[in-house]
């Protein structure tokens, strides 16, 4: 499944199915080609959007969690190789973007939470941050979200950042991809190549 990664740094993206990664994908790269769907599991593969001439890309990774249709252990198998393929390439990777449903996602970690369980959500956030790798959470779907301070403060909470979430605008970054309204992502983005003197690659994400 993971064979064939072009040797590049990259940006990923990582996150449960059906939260929007492929459709942020297409937003950021402004490439109409990545398939996106309504049903979970769409994304099967690594999809790498690289430029000819730059040594960098973005990577779409397969989502995980409840996919309608797949078994358990496909499931589990998915979310074993994805955190691989961030173990074995973390030196080339400038930056996790965590996507989570912005309208779903406090209900979905605070349902799996327990004494036996960690919610995938924090898992990887928590995951990210200890490789060293400079994490975002794209809060996505916010179109569909009345209470947004709320549901964001919710969300900090949840991963361990002291609300108000306006302390936080370099890891938290609310967006609607499907409206192509992703400027949070972009600042976000902007700041982490920014502190790791990367000025140069600025122009991917403007
Ligand atoms: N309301 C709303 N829907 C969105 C938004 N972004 C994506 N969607 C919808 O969410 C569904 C899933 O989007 P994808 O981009 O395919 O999700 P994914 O995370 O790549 O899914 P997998 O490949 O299964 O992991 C599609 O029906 C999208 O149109 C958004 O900002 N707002
Ligand atoms: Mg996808």
């Amino acid at each position: 499944m993971f064979e064939d990664r072009p040797d590049r740094e990259e940006v990923v993206l990582v996150g449960r199915s059906n939260v929007g990664k492929s459709t942020i994908m297409r937003a950021l790269t402004g490439h109409s080609k990545i398939t996106t769907g309504r049903k979970p599991g769409v994304t099967r593969s690594p999809n790498h959007f690289d430029w000819v001439a730059e040594k960098f890309m973005f990577t779409d990774l397969p989502g995980f969690g409840f996919m309608s249709g797949v078994e358990k252990q496909r499931r589990e198998q998915i979310k074993t190789d994805v955190v691989r393929y961030i173990e074995d390439n973390a030196d080339d990777i400038l930056a996790g973007v965590l996507v989570v449903d912005g309208k779903a996602a406090v209900d979905i970690i605070d349902r799996h939470s327990g004494p036996d369980e960690v919610p995938h959500d924090v898992e990887l956030f928590e995951f990210l941050w200890d490789l060293d790798i400079p994490t975002i959470v794209a809060v996505n779907k916010m179109d569909k979200v009345d209470d947004r301070d709320d549901r964001l403060d919710a969300l900090c909470d949840r991963l361990g950042l002291y609300p108000p979430w306006q302390q936080w605008r370099e890891t938290i970054a609310p967006i609607s991809a499907k409206r192509g309204d992703i400027g949070a992502l972009d600042e976000a983005l902007g700041a982490t190549f920014t502190d790791q003197k990367r000025d140069d690659l600025l122009k991917f994400v403007s």
